[in-house]
């Protein structure tokens, strides 16, 4: 009996390899590698890789370049597809709704960057209390005069992050470990808004404090940090910048588009904002010109997530996923399944 089809997308493995003998052993692999999203879509309108049942994309760098997941590609793949197992976190760039109406769970690998993200957010709120963009920056110049200036002047102006107050949008797996850390290492006290409030066995360590609303939490955070999914809204604008407390700090390591930037932009000109890190931007990848200039805004190029043990574990995961749903029915980490049974109900 001739082998089922797993589409593998983008590059080459780097890591797994003995794990990948395994998909291999179960599943003739076509390969797709970077295709542009013509060539993509004419592939799969002939049928050039057969009737897959299963996508891999490995890692984040290659296997994007059709663009973004939307009814126009996701209505070109056979009936037979199942599964769609990606690296990364994020999915903002697939309609993991329109995928389910198809039938085709989508997996994420967030649980294999936690700790590589969880440590950037730890970076970016340090640098917003301490300002090691200033001081890097100085440095970087490699000028007299601005060294000696961040040298002279920053004391007077940073703040060592203990016992201040860090308020966290979205306690999921990266906001939790990112409040583990913050609690532990600076015994920030934590604050939380999700849509759900979590169990006492995870607030309790924390001492964690449960918001409802949003907007009753931002008044109470000295720095509010950003850890919650992009579902095609905008979350933080002028309106939530000026309930925050004057000076507060601000973190970005979910995605760009949930933050009104030119907004952002005005409140650190204007003061009600005193510091900003940012791994992600609203129009990837530029990045606003005015929040580079600003000597209180630490900027990161996206790569919170970017660590060997993320690349491996992105990898691993992905291929658990498609292993697991072909050997148990489950998936380890699929994102829609909420809409897949919404589908097989009607
Ligand atoms: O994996 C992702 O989506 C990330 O943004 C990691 O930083």
């Amino acid at each position: 009996m001739s082998k089922p089809i797993l589409l593998h997308l983008g590059d080459d493995i780097k890591w797994n390899h003995e794990l990948y003998q395994q998909l291999q052993a179960k599943f003739t692999i076509k390969r797709s590698y970077s295709m542009s999203r013509a060539d993509f879509s004419n592939a799969l309108k002939a049928n050039q890789f057969g009737d897959f049942v299963a996508m891999y994309r490995p890692f984040w760098n290659t296997g994007g370049e059709m663009g973004n997941w939307d009814d126009e590609l996701i209505s070109l793949l056979p009936k037979s597809c199942k599964i769609y197992a990606s690296a990364g976190a994020g999915f903002d760039w697939v309609d993991t709704k329109r995928l389910a109406e198809s039938g085709i769970i989508y997996c994420n690998a967030a649980a294999a960057c936690t700790e590589s993200v969880a440590d950037a957010g730890i970076w970016l709120i340090l640098s917003t209390f301490r300002l090691f963009s200033w001081s890097a920056s100085a440095a970087h110049s490699a000028s007299i005069p601005a060294f000696q200036d961040a040298n002279r002047n920053i004391a007077a102006v940073t703040h060592n992050p203990n016992h201040f107050t860090l308020g966290i949008i979205g306690l999921g797996k990266i906001g939790h470990r990112i409040a583990q850390k913050a609690h532990a290492a600076f015994d920030m006290h934590i604050l939380y808004h999700d849509i759900r409030r979590m169990p006492a066995a995870v607030e309790a360590p924390l001492g964690a404090t449960y918001y409802a609303s949003l907007d009753a939490m931002l008044p109470a955070a000295d720095c509010v940090l950003v850890a919650t999914p992009f579902a095609g809204d905008k979350l933080l604008d002028a309106a939530h910048f000026a309930k925050m407390k004057r000076g507060a700090r601000l973190v970005n390591i979910a995605r760009g588009r949930l933050i009104d930037e030119p907004a952002l932009v005005a409140a650190l000109a204007s003061g009600q904002l005193g510091a900003a890190g940012l791994d992600v931007h609203y129009d990837e990848p530029k990045v606003d010109a005015r929040l580079a200039g600003m000597r209180n805004v630490q900027l990161l190029a996206h790569t919170a997530g970017a660590s060997v043990e993320s690349h491996v574990g992105f990898e691993r995961l992905g291929m658990e996923n498609v292993l697991g749903f072909f050997e148990t029915g489950k998936a380890v980490t699929p994102v829609n399944l909420q809409w897949i049974k919404e589908t097989a109900r009607l």
